[in-house]
């Protein structure tokens, strides 16, 4: 259902909402009795399985574990008491065939000929109720369809303009086994559609009215019940290449990144047991969003993770400052650091300057210009850095062993010479051992040659004329007092708190030197990784009944894991070229969806961006659909926020708002100390809303915010205007939108974010920089 185009609505009789209720609560119950059968079976199922495990062939655990699952998931759902299991319905016109497809239901899209007799008078021939899971009763018959199955994708799909066989498309509100609602869209009022005889009602307002309104949590919800036909169409779009979605604030990217993911999963189980990887700006943005693959029954393939936390044993806990993010993020740093890499060759403190050990009982030397040479046809190469160390090695050892070949050859002018090949490989290997445990040659090695890790890299360049060296004709003086400085944080083995910007540089480093891989215990071989469509049967059954082994085998496997099958990238416009490229190295191999919005951009070079995401998404076909509706502002909001997109974006359209409150924003003016002002704003907001109120500060001002707010409870919560990414309040206060804007280059697209946080009211509270008016608007919100 497109959100502009809710379908009518008829006047109803006052009994009718109760009777629509006790209609749909007989269904529910007829499920929930179904789920018991199922569990009883479950019980007996699992007690047999242990038996069977015992017998310990392939076949055997391939079917004792398919049972498992069937019962585990069935046990898992009715025992988590989804707050509505079963969330939809939609009543169908006979269709043009008469085909029914796995699930039970027809399967023609194309409403029949006949279908609608005269006077518009039509019989309902199929109602579908769609929920979080399928379930058939003992027929085969379908109760309950899953939402990602294709018999669901018309309850989301259906508009008045457009609406296929649907008549009437319902949302049912439970909790537990009760039914508490239900909200109906009429998608052909112009029909007299009769189900049983009786003719059909219509109740509620939409629900997806009802399900904006309601108060936000600290978590994000998923929206199955509520999809929109323009959200349904990326969600199921095809998964090959790359799905690009783009829209403003509000529309939904994120949450139909989030369902796609579980919709990917559904369809092709196996090919997505590779690991789905989704890539978010922020811890904030991770933990408000990690809750919906849960509750969309989909956990264990899923990796929700910040841009900060891709590297293991690298957890970034910093921001820089926009000037050093935007050097640190640049892809001039792919030639910097390679640079680098090559140079820290030659910190392993006191380089010796010449080679001398002593094999076959003479002394044997190799000069610095000797050495310089070696060094040189090594490098000449591409392998990475450390990877290069046995060749060095090789090489030295061939130089000594010149030398010393040459005085044999000179013994063998006395008579004593040795030509067989056999017995000089022999020699050869001697010396090669003789010389290789010499103390003099593995101390020699170990500074010329060091084994480098990234983190002795990176802090190797908080040395300003160091990093001058390294990155001539690069950076500019200013650009490496900057970066120097602000590594000069880490200790010199690269220990230490990490920005968001070093992960990625470490990430670049760890290629380039090829740092030697932790030996990684055997992974165990499991039968059911042959047979097709079972990886979730192991995932289900071993969470549900497995205990500690399964869990850690589970776990490490997703540690070792470096390679995706699929890539989602949430809040695309905010990668740096560095941060492109190491997400590209965890989906060399995968199919891609990628969320965004330009107009929310905080990187400063938006082209550069794009390049390096054109190279990270190589020659990927691309599929480009746009988001056009805000479900999360109200008009109000949108439009005061629209008054900077102008000023960031000139011409770029923005999404229109689906509902008004009749609420304007609040503008107030700070005489003199911000603090008190912005607390004043933050409680009356807590008195007038239900649920959580952001208070948005420039990032410079993240300490002072929070104790400004101390002691208001954990309903309010203070955050740099950076943190806001993605994340929504019922109301927000944006302090001093000047600070925000003048904070970077890309501060007037920052500030457009901290706008469009607030899901019922925002204030204003202007600051020393805001120039307000006699009204307290500060200029830059100012027509
Ligand atoms: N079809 C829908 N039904 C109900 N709620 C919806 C629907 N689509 C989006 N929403 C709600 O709108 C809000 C905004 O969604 P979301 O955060 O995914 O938007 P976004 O495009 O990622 O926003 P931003 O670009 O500002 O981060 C969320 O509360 C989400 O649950």
């Amino acid at each position: 259902m497109g959100a502009q185009e809710a379908g009518a609505r008829t006047q109803q009789e006052p009994a009718a909402p109760a009777r629509e209720v006790a209609v749909e609560q007989v269904h529910l119950d007829r499920v929930y009795r179904r789920l018991e059968e199922k569990i009883h079976e479950a019980e007996f199922l699992v007690d047999d399985a242990e038996k069977r495990g015992q017998v310990g062939t392939p076949g055997a655990l391939a079917e004792r574990d398919a049972q498992v699952y069937q019962a585990a998931v069935h046990l898992q759902r009715l025992n988590a008491e989804f707050e509505d299991f079963l969330f939809g319905r939609i009543d169908l016109l006979r269709g043009k065939d008469g085909k029914r497809g796995p699930d039970g239901a027809y399967t023609a899209t194309e409403v029949a000929e006949d279908a609608v007799g005269p006077g518009n008078r039509a019989e309902i021939a199929e109602t579908l109720h769609i929920g979080r899971l399928g379930v058939l009763d003992a027929d085969y018959a379908p109760l309950v369809i899953d939402w990602r199955a294709p018999a669901a994708a018309p309850f989301y799909r259906s508009t008045p303009k457009d609406p296929g066989r649907v008549v009437r498309r319902r949302v049912i509100r439970s909790k537990g086994r009760r039914v508490l609602g239900v909200e109906d869209d009429l998608m052909r009022p112009e029909l007299t559609a009769t189900l049983d005889g009786e003719e059909l009602c219509v109740i509620g307002d939409g629900a997806l009215m009802a399900s904006l309104g309601r108060a936000r949590s600290h978590t994000m919800r998923d929206i199955v019940a509520s999809i929109q036909a323009e959200q349904d169409t990326v969600i199921r779009a095809p998964a090959p290449g790359v799905t690009e979605v783009t829209g403003g604030p509000g529309t939904g990217k994120t949450a139909v990144a989030l369902h796609r993911a579980a919709y990917l999963l559904y369809r092709d189980r196996r090919r997505y047991a590779g690991g789905i990887l989704v890539v978010s700006p922020t811890p904030l943005l991770v933990s408000y969003t990690e809750g919906v693959l849960p509750s969309l029954g989909e956990e264990g393939q899923v990796a929700i993770r910040a841009v900060g936390s891709l590297v293991e044993g690298a957890e970034a806990d910093t921001y820089d400052e926009p000037a050093v993010a935007r050097v640190k993020g640049s892809s001039r740093m792919v030639s910097v650091l390679r640079r680098a890499a090559r140079g820290a060759l030659d910190l392993g403190g006191e380089v010796p300057r010449s080679l001398r050990v002593v094999a076959f009982g003479r002394r044997l030397e190799l000069d610095e210009r000797e050495l310089a040479q070696i060094r040189r046809s090594v490098l000449g190469g591409t392998a990475p850095l450390n990877l290069m160390r046995p060749r060095a090695r090789r090489l030295l050892l061939d130089a000594l062993w010149g030398k010393a070949g040459r005085g044999r050859w000179e013994e063998s002018a006395r008579g004593r010479h040795l030509v067989d090949p056999e017995l000089i490989a022999e020699a050869r290997e001697g010396f090669d051992e003789d010389v290789s445990i010499e103390q003099e040659f593995t101390d020699f090695l170990a500074a010329w040659w060091p084994v480098l890790t990234p983190r002795r890299v990176l802090a190797a360049m908080a040395d300003e004329r160091r990093l001058g060296r390294w990155s001539r004709r690069l950076l500019n003086q200013r650009e490496v007092r900057l970066v120097a400085r602000s590594l000069s944080r880490l200790a010199v083995d690269g220990g230490g708190s990490l920005s968001v910007h070093d992960v990625a540089l470490l990430d670049e480093l760890r290629v380039l030197l090829g740092a030697p891989p932790k030996p990684v215990a055997p992974r165990e071989v499991d039968p059911l990784d042959e047979l097709t469509g079972l990886e979730e049967v192991t995932t289900y059954a071993e969470r549900m009944y497995g205990g500690g082994r399964s869990r850690s085998r589970a776990e490490s496997l997703e540690r070792e894991r470096t390679e995706y099958a699929h890539v989602i990238v949430d809040e695309a416009q905010d990668l740096t070229p560095m941060q492109w490229r190491m997400v590209a190295r965890r989906g060399t191999s995968a199919t891609w969806t990628i969320v965004g919005d330009p107009a929310q951009s905080s990187w400063s070079d938006p082209e550069e961006a794009a390049r390096a995401r054109d190279d990270a998404l190589g020659a990927r076909p691309r599929r480009r659909f746009t988001l056009t509706v805000n479900y999360r502002n109200p008009a109000e909001i949108a439009e005061l926020a629209d008054k900077v997109l102008r000023l960031a974006m000139p011409g770029m359209p923005s999404p229109s708002a689906v509902r008004s409150t009749g609420v304007m924003p609040r503008f107030t003016v700070a005489g003199g100390e911000l603090g008190p002002e912005v607390r004043r704003a933050a409680q009356r907001l807590l008195d007038e809303v239900e649920g959580t109120v952001g208070v948005v500060v420039a990032m410079g001002r993240r300490p002072e915010a929070r104790e400004w707010l101390a002691g208001l409870g954990d309903r309010v919560v203070p955050l740099g205007s950076l943190e806001a990414k993605g994340l929504e309040y019922d109301a927000t206060v944006v302090v001093s939108p000047a600070e925000i804007a003048d904070e970077s280059p890309a501060g007037l697209r920052v500030l457009y974010v901290a706008l469009t946080r607030a899901t019922q009211q925002l204030t204003v509270v202007c600051g020393e920089r805001d120039l307000p008016d006699a009204n307290g608007v500060p200029d830059l919100l100012r027509d």
